[in-house]
């Protein structure tokens, strides 16, 4: 192919979706459709997700996004009125075949909150609560997955004189950092994150960004936000979410540098949202 009919290429066609996936799809969504009741609230979802790569979810209030997060670990499912068509292959298997255990999923696809939410518990019983759970009694294997999580979720120098300390007693920044740890301390493959900064103040958002960075090494991470510096700043791959469905879908860079839809470009350049 010669460079003008790459150039061509570029110019005329979004990429698709399997196009953008060079690295191995941790999910592909396929012909999602989600009603709440009579609200269709996601339409025809075509999306491959990378792995060891950050996904941003963007898109103006209310277009989908947090739903769209909530069915890759079937959490959705928890509103009663909710009806689903299409497929979600997460490592290949549907998730939505009745032979899919959700718990098996669960464990796989850990998910951190807008607003970080602790337990009332210490901290280390915060990071070993999922642990224990999986049947872990062992005080010193409990000990090293505590120890393990805390670095990973880059707070272990901060909180490590004080793990008896209930979690509530540190700031928000500190606690999101915390259930994240506690994420991690289940060794899922990926992390989803539905807005977990928008609560911190800059410097802890900045903590929290350095952080995911730092975890796609390990983990593939879809991340929903609002912060379009955000988005820009530490994601690969951005989807462009409106009323239900993915208007464009393609390398964050050029979502930012280069959109191909004109409603793409309206909405990260502040016109409405
Ligand atoms: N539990 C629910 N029951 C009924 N309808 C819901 C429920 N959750 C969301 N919806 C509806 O589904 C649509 C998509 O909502 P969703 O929360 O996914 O949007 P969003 O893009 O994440 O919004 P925001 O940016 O404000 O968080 C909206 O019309 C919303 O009212």
């Amino acid at each position: 192919m010669n460079t003008a009919t790459i150039k061509t290429k570029i110019d005329t066609a979004q990429p698709t979706s399997v196009e953008l996936a060079e690295k191995e799809s941790v999910y592909s969504t396929r012909q999602l459709n989600l009603w709440y009741g009579n609200n269709h609230a996601l339409k025809n979802i075509d999306l491959e997700i990378g792995e060891n790569e950050v996904t941003a979810i963007i898109g103006p209030s209310g277009c989908g996004k947090s739903t769209y997060l909530k069915t890759l670990n079937r959490m959705v499912e928890l509103v009663p009125s909710v009806k689903t068509s299409g497929a979600i292959h997460y490592r290949g298997r549907n998730i939505f075949d009745s032979s899919y255990g959700v718990e098996e999923l669960r464990t796989r696809v850990g998910m951190v909150f807008q607003k970080p939410n602790p337990f009332p518990k210490s901290i280390y019983d915060n990071i070993a609560y999922g642990p224990r759970i999986h049947g872990i009694k062992n005080k010193k294997i409990l000990d090293e997955i505590v120890e393990k999580s805390l670095r990973g979720a880059a707070i272990w120098d901060e909180v490590k004189d004080r793990l008896n300390e209930n979690a509530y007693g540190i700031s928000g920044g500190q606690q999101q950092r915390i259930c994240i740890a506690r994420t991690l301390a289940i060794e899922p493959d990926v992390i989803l994150m539905d807005e977990p900064t928008s609560a911190l103040d800059p410097i802890s958002t900045l903590k929290i960004e350095e952080l995911v960075q730092q975890l796609k090494e390990q983990y593939s991470i879809i991340i929903v936000t609002h912060n379009m510096q955000q988005a820009a700043r530490i994601t690969d791959k951005t989807a462009f979410f409106l009323n239900g469905e993915v208007i464009e879908y393609d390398r964050t860079d050029t979502i930012f540098s280069n959109p191909a839809d004109k409603r793409t470009e309206d909405y990260i350049s502040g016109r409405f949202g």
